[in-house]
């Protein structure tokens, strides 16, 4: 039966919110906000990769558009008005320490004031004469221009008070101005150069200019929250703004937003601040909050939202490169995850045929996560921290290690080699009855080379090498243990051919007893589930490697599953003579063979880290043989080779380190469950 995959589930929503939003019958604002809220959450939704980005940019765009329709819209019966009454909500806005001030700002009477008719003639007649570039910009619609700023007085003289009419100044702001004391002529003044010449006379006016475009558009509940922005005007910047506001206005019979910005676009007002200027010179305060709130340009809705969203989109994928606290969107299903560049993802089984997932899996081996959308399907029943972890601290990427690297053992080489290299190598030839185990278990005293025959599996078979000790998934990971397991071999089964190799395997599969804690009990039976997946599976290629010191401890039920149990001895004389050879021909030496056979012999019941351990030791006898002085001078070369009284000191301090009765408990468990000869 087809089942719906989680992302048209989604679509499908999305497409209900659509209908839900432009089916209603509700006041523009209203209209507005749900489509503000429907854009907020595609923006979620995409940095969280619920939807990818070609989704998200096709229903941002759809979104955009209407949303922008209504803000944008001079229809006042279906628009907001963006561009008037935001502005006139700026200079509502400007709420004096005294509370009887009011702006004396409307459509209606600002056009009639004098000063601003003064203005708009002013600006047609110079709009030709340039000055500087840094002097003023012009920014109406999208493009910004430079133009001249002619010389205007508009708070100046008496035309102040028919320019805000019953407006009582606040002395703070008027203090706060540069060069100004108290009083209306002072700030008038201090006015005047910011028109004429804004970075010479007046450098930090532009700051306050560029905080009333922001504010001006931020007014709606676009682009952020309108309180915010509110308090985010200094109160300093009282007199510019609202020299801002004087120019943001509109004649008066000219109602039809539309008609005002034809009437911007033929350069009767032509000036906004400069957007360049007003960057530069805030930088001095408070960067931080300017930073959100300054916008470089004069932007409808529609375009201030994609400016918005690619933003977005670029500081996400900055931020998944790096890692720090809030990381879930980084790591999560995120397509920008770097931690998986090499990483294919698990295939979970659940989701219906495991060839087919892993055909799906395959091929993503070659090609960049940074770009790969169908990661995030396959990742969505694994934990994305669980697979960094695995990629960072379980897979293991340590050198090779061949079978000549490990001394002795003979036997078990031999039936790993037939068992586990070969079929891995030929999965064609080994089939049916000739299949491999899928479970093996490495017992035998401490030291005796589990590990490494681990890592040699690994190697040698060209598999994908898991380490994990038993232990860390018990402590390392509490309570997040049996969800690592899962995670363990759901990354495992896409990388195959894989080789699980667990470390102190009894730790995780003890015998399950009354005093058993709840989270290690819930570890130890995922751990069954997933390995009798692994081991009944005949299509997987994991094989999972257990090693222990402790083999009666292991659970029956997990000793089953475990076919293969082969005894890893202490090394015999061969073995520890090999051992020997092999370090010392790293190393200046000069031991003659007979030395070495005598040390073989002494080194009777030692393991093979024992006489690692040995050499070791043995090594640093020509070092103490020196003087203390000569250690910071001495060259290299002249350091002596190891000689065999080096050895002889060595056995003084290095003693075996599994007991002869330890030894017996090994050789009476194998003789029970092991599957050597
Ligand atoms: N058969 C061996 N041949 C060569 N080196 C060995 C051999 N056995 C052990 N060693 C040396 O001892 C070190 C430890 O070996 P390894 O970690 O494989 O032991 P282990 O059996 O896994 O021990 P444990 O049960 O304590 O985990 C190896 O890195 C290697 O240097
Ligand atoms: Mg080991």
């Amino acid at each position: 039966m087809e089942t719906s995959s989680p992302r048209s589930v989604h679509l499908g929503e999305w497409q209900k919110n659509y209908l839900v939003v432009t089916s209603s019958t509700c006041t523009p604002g209203q209209k507005a906000d749900a489509y503000r809220e429907q854009i907020l959450r595609i923006q979620y939704a995409c940095a969280n990769s619920e939807i990818s980005q070609v989704c998200a940019t096709k229903l941002f765009k759809r979104y955009t558009e209407n949303y922008s329709a209504i803000i944008d819209s001079d229809n006042v019966e279906t628009g907001l008005n963006n561009y008037a009454e935001s502005i006139l909500a700026l200079a509502g806005s400007q709420q004096a320490d005294s509370s009887k001030w009011q702006s004396g700002l409307s459509i209606n009477n600002v056009f009639k004031m004098s000063k601003v008719q003064e203005m708009m003639l002013a600006g047609k007649k110079w709009k030709e004469s340039l000055l500087k570039p840094a002097d003023a910009s012009v920014v109406i619609g999208k493009e910004p221009t430079v133009s001249e700023l002619p010389k205007f007085n508009v708070c100046g003289g008496s035309g102040e008070r028919d320019f805000l009419p019953g407006s009582v100044y606040d002395t703070d702001r008027t203090q706060a101005i540069s060069g100004s004391s108290l009083g209306h002529s002072k700030f008038q003044s201090a006015l005047q150069p910011t028109a004429t010449n804004t970075t010479k006379t007046c450098p930090t006016s532009s700051t306050p200019l560029g905080e009333s475009a922001t504010g001006t558009f931020h007014t709606t509940p676009l682009f952020g929250n309108t309180k915010k922005e509110t308090h985010s005007f200094p109160k300093t910047s009282t007199g510019p703004n609202k020299f801002l506001s004087s120019l943001s206005s509109f004649p008066a019979d000219c109602e039809n937003p539309r008609e005002r910005k034809v009437f911007y676009g033929s350069g009767t007002i032509d000036m906004l601040p400069d957007p360049i200027l007003n960057k530069a010179s805030s930088k001095t305060e408070d960067s931080d909050q300017r930073e959100d709130n300054s916008l470089p340009t004069f932007k409808t809705a529609k375009e201030q939202l994609w400016a918005d969203q690619k933003k977005k989109c670029h500081q996400s994928q900055h931020v998944s490169k790096s890692s720090y606290g809030g990381v879930k969107k980084s790591l999560g299903a995120g397509k920008w995850r770097g931690v998986s560049g090499k990483f294919v993802p698990p295939v979970s089984k659940e989701d219906g045929d495991e060839q087919g997932e892993r055909a799906k899996c395959k091929p993503m081996r070659a090609e960049s996560t940074e770009t790969a959308h169908p990661v995030d399907d396959h990742l969505k029943n694994v934990e994305p921290k669980m697979i960094e972890l695995i990629r960072n601290e379980i897979m293991d990427h340590g050198p090779p290690v061949h079978w000549e690297d490990i001394a002795g053992v003979e036997y078990a080489k031999t039936t790993i080699k037939e068992i586990v290299v070969w079929p891995m190598m030929r999965p064609d030839i080994f089939t049916g009855l000739r299949g491999p185990p899928k479970g093996i278990l490495l017992f035998g005293p401490p030291g005796t080379g589990k590990t490494l025959i681990g890592k040699c599996i690994a190697s040698q078979s060209g598999a994908t090498f898991f380490s994990i000790s038993a232990s860390s998934l018990t402590s390392k990971w509490v309570g997040e243990g049996e969800k690592m397991v899962r995670a363990l071999f759901a990354v495992a089964r896409c990388q195959q051919p894989a080789v699980i190799f667990i470390d102190e395997i009894d730790s995780l599969l003890s015998q399950r007893g009354d005093g058993e804690h709840e989270s290690s009990r819930r570890i130890k039976t995922e751990f069954l589930v997933q390995l009798d997946g692994a081991t009944t599976s005949s299509e997987d290629r994991i094989l999972v490697v257990g090693a222990t010191n402790r083999p009666q401890e292991i659970d029956e039920a997990a000793r089953r599953r475990l076919v293969k149990r082969l005894y890893i001895p202490l090394p015999e004389a061969s073995a520890r003579k090999q051992i020997v050879v092999n370090l010392m021909s790293k190393e200046p030496s000069c031991l003659s063979d007979e030395e070495i056979e005598l040390v073989v012999q002494q080194s009777d019941g030692f393991s093979g880290a024992d006489m690692t351990q040995l050499c070791r030791e043995a090594s640093l006898g020509p070092i103490r043989s020196l003087h203390t002085a000569d250690i910071a001078t001495i060259s290299p070369d002249q350091v002596r080779p190891i000689a065999y009284i080096d050895f002889e000191n060595a056995f003084r301090t290095v003693r075996p380190s599994v007991s002869p009765k330890d030894l017996e408990l090994y050789e009476n468990w194998n003789e029970t469950f092991g599957c050597g000869k």
